[in-house]
């Protein structure tokens, strides 16, 4: 079972929000979708789901188009929630999981065992409208899962939880995935998909910037962090060609430079100066990784 996108694209009258993506997503994957506001992740979603047609290139699970008939296989919890606040929990997700297929006495059980799970048995009876907005996101996660979709996409999923929340949603995720659910979400939180992913797509107005696993990624980008700690002024270190960036601490700095090479001549500096406590060279983090090449469209 694998999703597999080949070479879409969308055109809005005269411009391409999604311009060219293809990426296969195999069984039991979890797969990361970045960009700014605007790069064209929900767009891209919605053609996965067959919501709207690309202009050009084709999105398959399974070698198949999802088309109506095959609702039953996929999960999505949108960008834009949407529930009925007047309806109770029970009565919503016995409204929204009978269209995925499921019988009453299965969507009862389904929904106690996460109400349970997410710590919110006492909310089967309450109205949405009642609930808060990150418990309100709990229910609509679960209206994206309780079916027991083969393929989850979810938008944002993390957007608007406290840490605790945000935790135990990364935790249900991460127990899917195990269970072989492959899963494709959007974050703009790049700690988020550090935790989560092993590969990823970047995007900027629609276009993939960068594409791969999340180790391979690291390794091979040219700039590294390097972290300095000295009893003197590391202001000097700015100088060097190839330092893009220091950040003074109290009890020393840390450095974005170009490359591996840059690092070694910032270590030989320091060793002509005296004595350091500490040196040390980091892989960039994803969020480094993300404003270089997102720059301006960035939103972190
Ligand atoms: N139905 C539409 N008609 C015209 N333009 C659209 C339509 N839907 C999306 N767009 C445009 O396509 C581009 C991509 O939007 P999309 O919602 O896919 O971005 P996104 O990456 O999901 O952004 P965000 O993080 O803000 O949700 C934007 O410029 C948006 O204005």
């Amino acid at each position: 079972m694998t999703l597999v996108i080949n070479g879409i694209k969308k055109k809005f009258e005269n411009h391409y929000a999604v311009d060219g993506i293809s990426l296969k997503v195999e069984k039991g994957e979890m797969f990361g979708m970045l960009g700014a506001n605007g790069a064209g992740k929900t767009t891209s979603f919605r053609m996965i789901l067959g919501l709207l047609d690309p202009t050009e290139g084709s999105v398959t699970w399974n070698g198949e188009r999802i088309t109506y008939k095959r609702t039953h296989l996929v999960g999505y919890l949108p960008e834009e929630r949407g529930l009925f606040p007047k309806l109770t929990v029970k009565e919503q997700l016995i409204y929204l999981m009978r269209l995925k297929g499921m019988k009453k006495p299965d969507i009862i059980k389904e929904m106690r065992n996460w109400l349970e799970r997410f710590q919110v048995p006492e909310y089967e009876n309450k109205k949405v409208e009642e609930l808060s907005k990150g418990n309100q996101q709990k229910i609509q996660f679960m209206a994206s899962i309780l079916h027991k979709p083969e393929l989850l996409i979810l938008d944002e999923p993390f957007s608007g939880l406290d840490p605790v929340n945000s935790d135990m949603l990364k935790k249900a995720v991460l127990d899917l995935q195990r269970q072989g659910t492959t899963i494709v979400f959007s974050s703009h939180q790049m700690r988020n998909v550090e935790e989560l992913c092993e590969d990823l797509i970047m995007l900027k107005r629609g276009k993939p910037v960068l594409h791969g696993s999340l180790r391979e990624i690291k390794r091979s980008y040219g700039m590294k962090s390097i972290s300095i700690r000295a009893d003197y002024d590391l202001e000097f270190l700015e100088s060097i060609p190839g330092v893009l960036t220091l950040e003074k601490l109290k009890d020393g700095a840390t450095l974005k430079v170009e490359n591996e090479k840059i690092a070694e001549d910032v270590f030989q500096k320091i060793m002509e100066k005296g004595f350091v406590r500490k040196f040390e060279v980091e892989e960039p983090s994803l969020h480094d990784i993300f404003i270089d090449k997102v720059g301006g469209d960035g939103d972190e």
